[in-house]
């Protein structure tokens, strides 16, 4: 199931504008919290959906029987680009484990790449709704291989993953690959450069938010 997030919050698609606009997106703190704000949209639509459970909690004067969230979701990301848009999924399932993944692109000679992942430390999720934030769904590539070691760690009950912008091509992908994937994006653009960059997209998250790396 495909949720185009700015299609419904009007906000969404004020902050993916400035997210992409060359004249704002240099603006770190506003880019990185703008992804963070998707963020936060994206859970709080997802704890819709999310079971829950009756509980008895005291307050200074009675009790009271109350509805909460029956099992937590595991949270992961991409590192490093995923930091923010991660961190508004936890700004609002704030009660949540999370996982993380190292993966990043190695281009040959003829600049294809392939996906290199080096690092993944994450908790149980058997049971458990599993969320993946990516802020780019490009390929579909790193998410793929991210969520088949994350499913090492357990059967989850759901599977969300969020994106702040995807390609098309990246959505069939993923759609194909986890048919039982919910997929909750900021925006879909049409095309992919030859380099596996969205387009018109709004270039490297990364290095929007943390400043431009150095290329090994
Ligand atoms: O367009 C893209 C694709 C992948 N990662 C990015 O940061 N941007």
């Amino acid at each position: 199931m495909l949720t185009i997030l700015s299609e419904n919050f009007s906000l969404v698609n004020e902050w993916i504008n400035e997210l992409r606009n060359v004249d704002v997106q240099h603006d770190r703190m506003r880019f990185r919290r703008n992804m963070e704000r998707i963020g936060e949209i994206a859970a709080f639509e997802i704890s819709k959906g999310l079971e829950q459970r009756e509980v008895e909690i005291q307050t200074p004067l009675d009790t009271i029987k109350v509805k909460e969230i029956a099992v937590q979701p595991v949270i992961t990301t991409i590192l490093r680009a995923g930091v923010p848009l991660f961190e508004g999924i936890l700004n609002y399932l704030d009660r949540a484990d999370c996982g993380f993944v190292a993966a990043y692109r190695k281009h040959d000679a003829n600049d294809y790449f392939s996906i290199k992942q080096d690092y993944l430390t994450c908790p149980s999720i058997e049971g458990r709704p599993l969320i993946v934030g990516d802020p780019m769904l490009a390929t579909g590539a790193s998410l793929i291989e991210a969520i088949k070691d994350l499913l090492t760690h357990g059967k989850p009950t759901q599977l969300h993953i969020v994106a702040a912008i995807a390609s098309r091509q990246g959505v069939e992908t993923i759609e194909k690959a986890y048919p039982e994937a919910k997929i909750w994006v900021g925006a879909i653009d049409d095309e992919l450069t030859s380099k596996g960059y969205i387009t018109p997209g709004l270039g490297d998250a990364g290095d929007l938010s943390y400043g431009e790396k150095l290329q090994r």
